[in-house]
């Protein structure tokens, strides 16, 4: 009978490696040896794919992605993140912004000039002159002529005219003309009448017509930085042009801005220049002096477009979570962009509740708290983003209470706000409840909700603690990181 033949025998991969029936004691010794080395190279392999898929699911990454209209915050919010957690590399790029602050400055001034020069058009049948009581609201616009002091300082302040040009030549390439030509992007007014105070048929030519954005990218801060201020006409270089002018019209622009009759005709016209984006006029001794440097509130009030998304990635330089990689996603424009963000672990949604009665430059027929709250309900009701978490900044409060406490009431624009008190505090809660509401009854799968009313702007409030400031950041970071981390099963 034939010996019997192990099971093995008949598997054809057993049978192939299996030794040859003739081997040597020394040719065993060698395979032996081999086949050791072999399997210490595969344990090797199998280790390293092991430490691998360890360290990317331990890899410390958290996308963000910012919504909310324009100049809803979302760039600041940004840049306080970066003040906050990346302070160094915060503080190196102050310098930069100090083109985008003087371009800011200009506009605020030329906004001044072009309302006086507006009434100055009107004036077509000059009779009485803007004089005597400042504080009497009655008078006709129609029918006055500027005191020889304002004629005096609009020609004196001409020169800003040409530090303008100079500063979008700074800011903007050569080949992005569209980028000053796009509709004035200010909200520098009220009862509706956003946009330019001036009539747009007159001063069509106006260069506060144009609103300066930026593309993605750091290249606007190469450009202001890396490149000469103006070679001038005589071909040479100056130190820091626009802030020399600054610096020389200073008593002027001071002069300018706390004339009784330019408050006049600012409140007449309902222009509420110190709520407006950009604002640096209370400041003028500091912002126009030759050594000046950016603070961290001036960078974080700087008025900056963006257009586009960028996407701004940095690494946590202290904390607990030092060394997290955080990228940032800033989506300028509308939440067609939602669907290639669908992987993010948050958004953070920008609501600016102090645009209760202003309407969008883009579309002056829709009124900005409206169009907040359309854009809300259409990223809480997408599908591609039901199972992303949605944080819920109703930011501008320091705005929002400025104007309710300056006499606007609230419930002439937001009429189900009904009979309640005309109170910041009382505001913010009800609109929390309504975006809640929403929130809640178009997510598609039930998800928590994240509200803060934020005032992304603002560094430290009087005495009160600057963390505490942040709350909203330190609780959006801590919720997006406890999030990150159980979906990576480290929780
Ligand atoms: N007072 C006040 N100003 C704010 C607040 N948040 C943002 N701003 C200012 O509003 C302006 C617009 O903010 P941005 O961050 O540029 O707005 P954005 O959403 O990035 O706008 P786009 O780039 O046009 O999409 C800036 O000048 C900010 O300093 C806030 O809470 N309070
Ligand atoms: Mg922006």
């Amino acid at each position: 009978m034939p010996p019997t033949r192990d099971l093995s025998d008949r598997d054809p991969l057993s049978a192939a490696l299996r030794p040859p029936i003739d081997e040597s004691e020394e040719e065993k010794t060698s395979r032996l040896a081999e086949e050791e080395a072999a399997k210490r190279v595969s344990l090797a392999i199998d280790e390293s794919i092991r430490i691998e898929k360890q360290q990317r699911k331990k890899q410390k990454l958290v996308r963000l992605l910012l919504l909310g209209q324009s100049e809803s915050g979302k760039s600041t919010t940004l840049r306080q993140f970066q003040r906050l957690y990346t302070p160094n590399a915060f503080r190196e790029e102050r310098v930069l912004w100090r083109a985008v602050i003087q371009l800011n400055i200009v506009r605020s001034i030329h906004t001044l000039l072009d309302t006086l020069n507006d009434i100055r058009r009107r004036d077509v049948y000059p009779s009485t002159p803007y004089t005597s009581d400042p504080d009497s609201d009655s008078e006709s616009e129609s029918h006055v002529q500027l005191p020889t002091h304002l004629e005096d300082l609009r020609r004196r302040l001409h020169p800003l005219r040409h530090i303008e040009s100079l500063l979008i030549a700074k800011l903007v390439p050569p080949n992005e003309h569209e980028a000053t030509t796009l509709g004035y992007g200010g909200s520098n007014s009220v009862n509706g009448n956003v946009g330019p105070p001036w009539n747009s048929r007159q001063f069509a030519h106006s260069s506060q017509h144009k609103e300066i954005f930026v593309r993605p990218g750091a290249a606007w801060k190469l450009r202001s930085h890396g490149r000469p201020q103006s070679a001038g006409t005589t071909g040479q270089e100056t130190v820091d042009e626009s802030q020399a002018v600054l610096h020389h019209c200073r008593t002027d622009i001071v002069t300018l801005w706390n004339d009784p009759v330019v408050r006049q005709i600012l409140r007449r016209r309902k222009i509420r220049l110190e709520e407006s984006p950009g604002f640096y006029l209370n400041d003028l001794d500091r912002v126009t002096s030759l050594q000046y440097f950016p603070s961290d509130d001036d960078v974080l009030k700087a008025r900056l477009k963006t257009v586009g998304v960028s996407e701004y990635s940095f690494h946590m330089e202290a904390g607990d979570e030092r060394g997290t990689e955080w990228r940032i996603i800033d989506v300028g424009g509308s939440p067609t962009w939602v669907p290639f963000f669908d992987d993010v672990n948050a958004i953070i949604f920008l609501a600016p509740i102090s645009a209760f009665d202003q309407v969008l430059v883009e579309d002056r027929s829709v009124n900005r708290l409206e169009d907040s709250v359309l854009l809300w309900k259409e990223v809480c009701s997408n599908k591609l983003l039901a199972k992303v978490d949605l944080v819920l900044f109703l930011n501008k409060c320091d705005i929002l209470e400025s104007k309710l406490k300056s006499g606007v009431r609230l419930q002439k624009y937001v009429r189900s706000f009904g009979d309640r008190a005309n109170d910041p505090e009382v505001a913010q809660k009800y609109f929390k409840s309504k975006f809640s509401a929403i929130h809640r009854e178009h997510s598609p799968i039930p998800r928590k909700f994240y509200g803060f009313c934020t005032s992304v702007t603002v560094h430290s409030l009087g005495s009160r603690n600057i963390s505490a400031d942040y709350d909203f950041l330190v609780a959006v970071k801590d919720m997006v990181l406890r999030e990150h981390l159980r979906a990576s099963k480290l929780l």
